[in-house]
């Protein structure tokens, strides 16, 4: 098979280059295998890929790489074998400095955007726990396949922090109103047989490689189909929810800065790292 390693995750210096252009990615790597044209992007930042402000910015540079680039699908997984994503980072979230947190959640914003509106075809392959923010990513692409015993949901209501009109928006296009509902009121997390149940993932496998294989068959799905027909396509069926949040994007962000700095949430925020560092 001819892989073209675009961003190698090199041990030692924990820094990757792509060989076709300057990105430098820290958090991830991005591997083109030429004979599909399928890319994988391979979270990389231990111990659970916490979305802090620089993988947001890679994972955005990543997926702009991948339209640039014209890949024929992107497959987002976890080098970790037991987590996919576990959100935000909750340091970002907590105490944070006025300005770092308004470009933080915009940031978060523009690469959500960048990814649910991309015409790259994508699929995820969840072979770990993904929380929250993880969820969002996962649902962002076109298709889930998740490895079996893990757990998948948004637990804000258990972290005490409001569920944002970006990830509702998401959880409701793929389960529905009232499975959203139930879900994300008590901040349910599913198991992947209960993620599948409720049709929050497409498919579950027993371990990563055979999830890998099952994301490439839905890709290659694509091949005799016109790539722009396609592209305009996806963004014609998810334009409503991407024009309704566009538009209140920048009221949305500052009434959860808001939100976000307020006594009580600082407060649950803190509770919730203290129980995650006390569960040792
Ligand atoms: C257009 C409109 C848009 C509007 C704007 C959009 C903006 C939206 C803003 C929304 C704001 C609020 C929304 C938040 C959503 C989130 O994503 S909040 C994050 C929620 N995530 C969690 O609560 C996950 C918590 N973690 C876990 O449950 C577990 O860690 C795990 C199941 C993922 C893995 O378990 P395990 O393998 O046993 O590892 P641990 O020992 O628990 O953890 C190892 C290590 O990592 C640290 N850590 C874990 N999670 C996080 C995290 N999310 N952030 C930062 N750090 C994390 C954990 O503390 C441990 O650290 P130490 O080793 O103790 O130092």
């Amino acid at each position: 098979m001819a892989f073209r390693t675009k961003n190698l995750f090199e041990k030692t210096t924990k820094l990757v280059r792509s060989y076709s252009s300057d990105k430098i990615y820290t958090h991830m790597s991005l591997t083109l295998n030429e004979q599909t044209g399928i890319a994988t992007l391979e979270l990389a930042k231990p111990p659970v890929n916490s979305m802090s402000f620089g993988f947001l910015s890679q994972l955005a540079a990543a997926v702009q790489q991948s339209e640039a680039d014209k890949y024929k699908g992107l497959i987002i997984t976890s080098r970790s074998s037991g987590v996919f994503s576990a959100g935000l980072d909750l340091k970002e979230l907590h105490h944070p400095d006025s300005d770092r947190i308004l470009n933080y959640l915009r940031r978060l914003q523009d690469v959500w955007f960048q990814l649910y509106d991309c015409s790259t075809p994508t699929a995820a392959v969840i072979n770990g726990h993904s929380i929250a923010g993880g969820c969002l990513l996962a649902l962002s692409c076109e298709y889930r396949v998740m490895v079996n015993s893990f757990k998948i949901g948004m637990n804000e209501a258990l972290v005490g922090v409001p569920v944002s009109p970006m990830f509702i928006a998401c959880m409701q296009s793929v389960i529905g109103q009232w499975e959203a509902e139930k879900a994300l009121l008590v901040g349910r997390l599913f198991t992947s047989e209960e993620a599948l149940g409720v049709g929050l993932v497409d498919e579950v496998v027993g371990g990563k490689s055979e999830g890998v294989c099952k994301a490439e068959g839905y890709l290659a799905g694509f091949r005799e189909v016109s790539a722009r027909a396609r592209g305009l396509s996806k963004r014609y069926l998810r334009q409503e929810v991407v024009r309704d949040l566009v538009r209140r994007r920048e009221e949305d962000v500052k009434k959860l800065v808001e939100i976000i700095s307020s006594r009580g949430v600082q407060d649950s925020l803190g509770e919730h790292l203290e129980r995650m560092k006390n569960k040792k």
